[in-house]
């Protein structure tokens, strides 16, 4: 099949090139020019496993093309993603101007009929909106689909190819026909292609995000209850866990849950809520206790030091929002970074795919190491902010002979309370006791 998708972001990029895997004739397209160039000249812009091989792959076999004009990718593709940021607005809601401008451009290049397809995560009703942005602009027939995506960064070729499930909300049969035939190769294992009507396809993928926010949140809560009372919270979390029922999965507690998706996507379900006279009570709650548990290690790294940060020097091992991702969108580290920056400390940082993205934001506010040791040089404390697997097994003794303190505040549980405590370090993590 002839496909384009519009938007060549994390979610555009790997939707075009596993496309492109399974025999289709895929055109991508961005409005960022040096975005399309680079894609073009052979370069993925993002890190992402798995993605290169891919890449190359389909690009040598000619299936897999860049182009930034819009004209272009409606001739090219009998059906069109949209794959376009639906950012956070300033009231919470989903900023929905890039898709429905999408819309708006593409009623006005349609000569012959197309399916679009919303793969962008966007409010319950956005189909319609779409549907009448398109239908203003022209006569020529169409269906839209909605299709969100569930992937995840650091798996999303894995997530893609081998999806657990596949949502298509639609109402035409044709082109309801056309996306099963697209997604067949998707689901020889068994899994399900759900066919449903596009406003249940919208909010399915805004109830799994919130559902899983939600469920990180509840277990961030428990944490810290368990500072409290003296209990800890990797037992906790293993005796509920295997309870069938709740599932060992996304019970891990930290420094609160970031990325592109689950911080706004709450938000946006919350203001989808306040805008169809719901009060969604759970999920503003959800987003009060993300708030605190982001900030929550400053504040005890300011008490062991008594607060006097300043002038004391912090190593950050890890900054993108999770492990194989170089994404820093709304990462905990940026505003651990932030408020150690407030209080006058010196941070050197360390991560092994998102520094680039972070000196873009912080400058020379903050200094970058080549590798994980030379990060912790003279520090007197080390904070973990994501759980990269190299992080999992350092040398302790290389730590204590290069640190100027032996001090770890983990605010990911990388390391077993007991084994710390006779390696001889101030270990403070989180949900469980405080060593030193
Ligand atoms: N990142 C994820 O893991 C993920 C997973 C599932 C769903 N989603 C959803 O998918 C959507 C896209 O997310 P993303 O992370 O890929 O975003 P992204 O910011 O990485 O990519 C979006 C791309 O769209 C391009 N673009 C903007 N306006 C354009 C236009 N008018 N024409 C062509 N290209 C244009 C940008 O230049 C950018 O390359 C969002 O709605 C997001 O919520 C994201
Ligand atoms: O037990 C857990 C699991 C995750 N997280 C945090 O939650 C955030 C999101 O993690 P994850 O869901 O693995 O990453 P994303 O790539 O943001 O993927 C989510 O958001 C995507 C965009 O909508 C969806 O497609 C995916 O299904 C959904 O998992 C990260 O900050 C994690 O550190 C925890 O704190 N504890």
């Amino acid at each position: 099949m002839n496909i384009s998708v519009i938007g060549t972001g994390y979610v555009g990029l790997v939707t075009g090139t596993c496309l492109a895997e399974t025999g289709n004739d895929v055109l991508c397209i961005d409005i960022d020019e040096s975005k399309v160039k680079k894609l073009q000249d052979g370069v993925v812009p993002i890190y992402e496993p798995q993605l290169d091989v891919l890449f190359e792959r389909n690009i040598t076999a000619g299936r897999l093309k860049f182009s930034t004009s819009l004209e272009e990718g409606l001739k090219h593709g009998d059906i069109i993603f949209l794959a376009l940021p639906t950012p956070e607005d300033e009231d919470g809601s989903a900023d929905l101007s890039y898709v429905l401008g999408a819309a708006t451009d593409i009623g006005k290049l349609l000569t012959e009929y197309k399916v679009i397809v919303d793969k962008s995560t966007v409010p319950v009703g956005t189909a319609d909106r779409v549907t009448q942005a398109i239908s203003k602009e022209t006569t020529v027939e169409f269906d839209v689909v909605s299709n969100p995506e569930f992937l995840r960064e650091g798996f999303a070729v894995e997530d893609f190819l081998k999806p657990e499930r596949i949502v298509i909300g639609s109402s035409s049969d044709k082109a309801t026909e056309l996306m099963e035939r697209l997604y067949r190769p998707f689901v020889r294992s068994g899994n399900p292609i759900i066919i449903m009507d596009e406003k249940s396809a919208e909010l399915t993928k805004y109830a799994a995000n919130s559902f899983l926010a939600t469920k990180i949140t509840f277990m961030n809560e428990i944490a810290n209850f368990c500072e409290k009372v003296g209990a800890d919270v990797d037992k906790v979390r293993i005796g509920m866990g295997t309870d069938s029922r709740i599932g060992k999965r996304f019970l891990f507690p930290g420094i609160g849950y970031g990325g592109s998706c689950f911080p706004k996507d709450v938000k946006a379900l919350h203001k989808s809520g306040k805008d169809n006279n719901y009060d969604f009570d759970i999920l503003n709650a959800v987003i009060t206790v993300n708030d605190r548990q982001k900030r929550i290690l400053l504040p005890r790294i300011d008490a062991f030091f008594k607060g006097e940060l300043k002038d004391k020097k912090i190593a950050i091992w890890g900054l993108a929002f999770k492990p194989e991702t170089d994404d820093i969108r709304e990462a905990p580290a940026l505003y651990i970074i932030e408020d150690l920056l407030k209080s006058g400390a010196s941070v050197t940082a360390f991560d092994p795919e998102a520094m680039e993205n972070v000196e873009r934001k912080f400058g020379d506010q903050i200094s970058f190491a080549t590798d994980m040791y030379s990060a912790i040089e003279n520090a007197d404390a080390l904070i973990i902010c994501t759980e990269w697997s190299i992080f999992r097994t350092p040398d302790f003794n290389k730590l204590k002979s290069l640190m100027n303190a032996p001090v770890i505040f983990d605010g990911r549980n990388l390391y077993d309370v007991e084994d710390i405590k006779n390696e001889g370090f101030y270990y403070s993590s989180i949900g469980r006791k405080t060593i030193g």
